[in-house]
């Protein structure tokens, strides 16, 4: 089998770019869960849930070019956009002097990244169609990160940060980073945009200067330095904006909203004809963006996310029957709610999205809280934030700033329907609720989510290895309406719309989510 040999399943094979693919990649193996008859049910559901309103790509086996139809349309899919493109007299520099012609041969070792290295996306070689996971045929490479040809002189640049959408712990590590490694390019002019999009169009935010001397220390502390917020100003108003300031290169960190807009700015800047360099940086404490192994913030969030289980669980563990219910943030799937459950190992029932569950009825969670009551005492329940879309919470269509949807609130929700169901039954029980979203988003950075940027000061030379300072690079060499992320442990460069085509979800199918259910011990709640 080569590279791009497919795993066929009735001809038909999901597109690289549905969430249910993305996360086959991950999950491999055979594990097979004792509820598994049932759970098919529950997966043929999911499936049709999960590719609503989603473009589907077929692939007709039959046709003998499919292998290079298909990876001519993934090469154009996951082209990344270059200046060049549309400024065809765009000249570069060499990032050294060091050799002819300015750049390196391909001969021999020089440490350089050559433009034509890639990462594989897909680095597990199914046996066959059948195994676990090898649902999509190999969807290729992305771009490896690294130093290259540079089309900005430093001295002609002048780039801003902008932090836009919630909190994430981390947002500081990376506007550190970003000052510190533009100024080691020599960059002199560098500014802070505060407020998110807001602060191009608000005439009492002034941009705040930004040097080494100045970020130094924010990492020690969450939030962002430059400060946050949602919805603002038109696109076409940023780039007025950007012009008048003479803002050239821009950097981005925010989540799928935000990456939105800064596809958004770089088309606009492209139809101007603007030398400017738009990159994104994916801030996403739920996870949520396509194709990345895993976002800056979330680590912190689940390991903040055990503190409020552990009390969760000693109040109800301490209590005369006692129910713990805790909800977790996550608008559009599960993760930090899976995770956080399973590396507690204190919940008794975990929901999230993207598996239904009955809260009334004989298979319902409440019968299964009082079956928990009866058999040992006390309950610990995790819900995801996102369930507050479900129909079982008045809707009142509101939106917020930025046009998402203000979920209801499930973990209200859940705790009164469980206070009235034992109540009704007149079975004792204590219940007590606990929403620790904002004590989770305003944490700093744990050692994980802020290493590689911590790294960064100590170990210059390593700088080619981390996250932050390819995403620099990204920038000085040229490219444009991209976003970085680690794919397979490497740092790569993703066009955006691809990894903001839709919000990623939890694979009810993966093993993750199996090794949850092992954990829980929670039946199929339909
Ligand atoms: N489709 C879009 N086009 C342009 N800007 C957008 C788009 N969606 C969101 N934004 C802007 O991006 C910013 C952050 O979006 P939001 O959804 O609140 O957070 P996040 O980026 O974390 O998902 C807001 O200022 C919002 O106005
Ligand atoms: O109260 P806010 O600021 O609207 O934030 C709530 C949202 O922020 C998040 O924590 C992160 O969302 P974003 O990635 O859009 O910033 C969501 O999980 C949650 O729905
Ligand atoms: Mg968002």
């Amino acid at each position: 089998m080569d590279a791009l040999s497919p795993t066929i399943k009735s001809g038909l094979v999901l597109p690289p770019r549905t969430a249910r693919s993305d996360h086959a990649l991950l999950s491999f193996g055979s594990y097979k869960n004792p509820n598994h008859s049932k759970r098919t049910r529950i997966r043929k559901r999911i499936e049709v849930k999960a590719q609503e309103g989603k473009k589907q790509a077929s692939i007709d086996f039959s046709d003998p070019d499919w292998k290079s139809k298909y990876q001519n349309d993934f090469e154009a899919r996951f082209r990344i956009p270059h200046l060049t493109d549309v400024l065809h007299d765009a000249v570069s520099t060499p990032v050294s002097s060091d050799f002819a012609e300015g750049y390196p041969s391909d001969e021999e070792w020089h440490g350089y990244i050559n433009n034509n290295d890639r990462v594989l996306l897909k680095v597990i070689h199914y046996s066959s169609p059948t195994s676990a996971g090898a649902e999509c045929i190999d969807p290729g490479w992305f771009t490896v990160l690294g130093p290259r040809k540079i089309y900005f002189k430093p001295e002609d640049v002048k780039a801003a940060i902008v932090t836009c959408g919630g909190l994430c712990p981390g947002l500081n590590d990376v506007i550190r980073q970003i000052v510190i490694t533009l100024e080691i390019y020599g960059v002199k002019k560098i500014v802070g945009i505060p407020f998110g999009y807001r602060g191009f169009s608000d005439s009492n935010l002034a941009e705040m200067p930004l040097s080494r001397k100045v970020v130094q220390n924010i990492h020690l502390s969450g939030g962002s330095l430059l400060g946050v917020s949602r919805g603002g100003p038109t696109v076409s108003d940023i780039v007025d904006s950007m012009e008048e300031r003479g803002i050239n290169m821009l950097f981005v960190l925010g989540g799928n909203g935000t990456h939105a807009g800064a596809n958004a700015i770089h088309e606009e800047c492209r139809k101007r004809r603007l030398k400017v360099a738009v990159v994104g940086v994916p801030k996403t404490i739920d996870n949520d963006i396509l194709l990345m192994d895993k976002t800056f913030g979330f680590d912190t969030a689940v390991e903040e996310a055990q503190r409020a289980i552990n009390s969760a669980y000693i109040e109800a563990h301490s209590a005369y029957h006692g129910i713990g219910i805790v909800k977790l943030m996550g608008r559009s799937s599960g993760f930090i709610a899976m995770q956080a459950s399973l590396a507690s190992g204190q919940i008794d029932i975990c929901l999230i999205p993207e598996v239904p569950f009955n809260l009334h009825g004989p298979h319902g969670v409440l019968n299964h809280l009082k079956y928990l009551l009866e058999r040992k005492g006390s309950a610990v329940v995790c819900v995801a934030e996102e369930l507050g879309r479900l129909d079982l919470l008045e809707k009142t269509n509101a939106t917020d700033a930025s046009g998402n949807t203000v979920l209801g609130d499930i973990g209200v929700y859940i705790q009164q329907e469980t206070k009235k169901f034992f109540k009704g039954t007149g079975f004792p029980a204590d219940v007590k609720y606990i929403d620790p979203t904002y004590m989770i988003r305003a944490c700093r950075a744990n050692a994980s989510d802020g290493f590689s940027a911590l790294f960064l000061v100590k170990m210059l030379y390593l700088l080619i290895y981390t996250h932050m300072f390819w995403q620099v690079h990204g920038a000085f060499a040229g490219y444009s309406g991209i976003t970085v992320g680690i794919c397979n442990t490497h740092y790569v460069y993703f066009p955006i719309p691809e990894v903001i085509a839709q919000p990623k979800v939890v694979d009810p199918n993966s093993r993750m989510w199996h090794r949850c259910l092992t954990s829980t011990g929670q039946p199929d709640f339909i």
